[in-house]
């Protein structure tokens, strides 16, 4: 089989004008069919600060009302997207913007309320990728942009970035090698967060769920880790967490930052 890369770039990322550029030159760079997934939290966050709307987070997943609701989409569907577009188009990379809803490429049903109501927020189930399509528009050397945005019932729906990657990853499984790498700020999973050099080099299951006891892990990387287990549990062939900047590396036979196992 083929091999495909699905690129994850985190919010912190794509608040660093300078990440960003070296991070889309070097995405562009990868001659391999590619999809990419863009956050855009903190982003969010700033714009909702300035229109009063504030931001509230539970284990790394916004609470998501109806006001945040049509912020997000206006910054992840609109403002955030189009400018990695742009970006990718002079970059000589043929980038297409994409949301869940477009082409019905994710569909995606409201989170049901248990103890947390994360309001507009959606969870994927298996099958609802628009695989065909997806194929499709790669065979063409299209490259497709999500947003973290997916629908359902004629609403758009908020779902985190880290989700789509790993949903889109065992989705294209069925007609690529893929290998996922989430790339974000930190050089990889740290074994202490407040050591930026402690990086756990490859993190088995079981080491992940003793340092989760332990409380090594809070926040963004929450996500991330449960998506990256979802990932690999589900097929895809190679799961990475790295730095953004070590995204060439992390496409070769060398690479940095951390790798996910079973
Ligand atoms: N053990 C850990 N290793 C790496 N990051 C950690 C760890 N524990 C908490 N974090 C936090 O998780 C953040 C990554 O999550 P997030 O900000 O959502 O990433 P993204 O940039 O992909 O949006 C890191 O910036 C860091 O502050
Ligand atoms: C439901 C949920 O949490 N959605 C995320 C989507 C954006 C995202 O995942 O952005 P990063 O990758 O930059 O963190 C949010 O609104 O923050």
């Amino acid at each position: 089989m083929n091999r495909l890369f699905v690129i994850k770039i985190g919010g912190n990322v794509l608040d660093h004008p300078d990440a960003l550029e070296k991070f889309l030159h070097d995405f562009s760079s990868i001659k391999e069919p590619k999809v990419l997934i863009h956050g855009g939290g903190k982003i969010a966050t700033k714009i909702g600060n300035q229109l009063g709307i504030e931001s509230n987070y539970i284990q790394g997943r916004r609470i998501t009302d109806a006001a945040t609701l049509d912020l997000v989409t206006m910054v992840y569907g609109g403002l955030v997207n189009k400018q990695i577009v742009a970006s990718l188009q002079k970059l000589g990379c043929n980038a297409l913007g994409l949301t869940g809803a477009d082409a019905n490429m994710i569909k995606a049903v409201k989170r049901p309320v248990k103890d947390i109501d994360y309001g507009y927020v959606g969870d994927i189930k298996q099958d609802s990728v628009n695989t065909s399509l997806l194929y499709f528009l790669l065979k063409q050397n299209t490259v497709p942009v999500f947003a973290p945005l997916t629908h359902a019932d004629g609403k758009m729906l908020n779902t985190n970035a880290d989700t789509i990657a790993s949903v889109l990853s065992v989705a294209m499984s069925k007609h690529f090698d893929v290998r996922l790498i989430f790339c974000f700020e930190k050089k990889g999973v740290l074994q202490d967060v407040n050591d930026l050099d402690s990086v756990i080099r490859h993190l088995p299951r079981k080491l992940y769920e003793d340092l989760l006891g332990k409380k090594a892990f809070v926040d963004g990387i929450l996500p991330k880790l449960e998506n990256a287990y979802a990932a690999i549990h589900a097929g895809v062939k190679e799961v990475l967490i790295g730095e953004a900047s070590d995204l060439v590396k992390n496409t070769g036979q060398e690479t940095e930052g951390t790798l996910i196992t079973l």
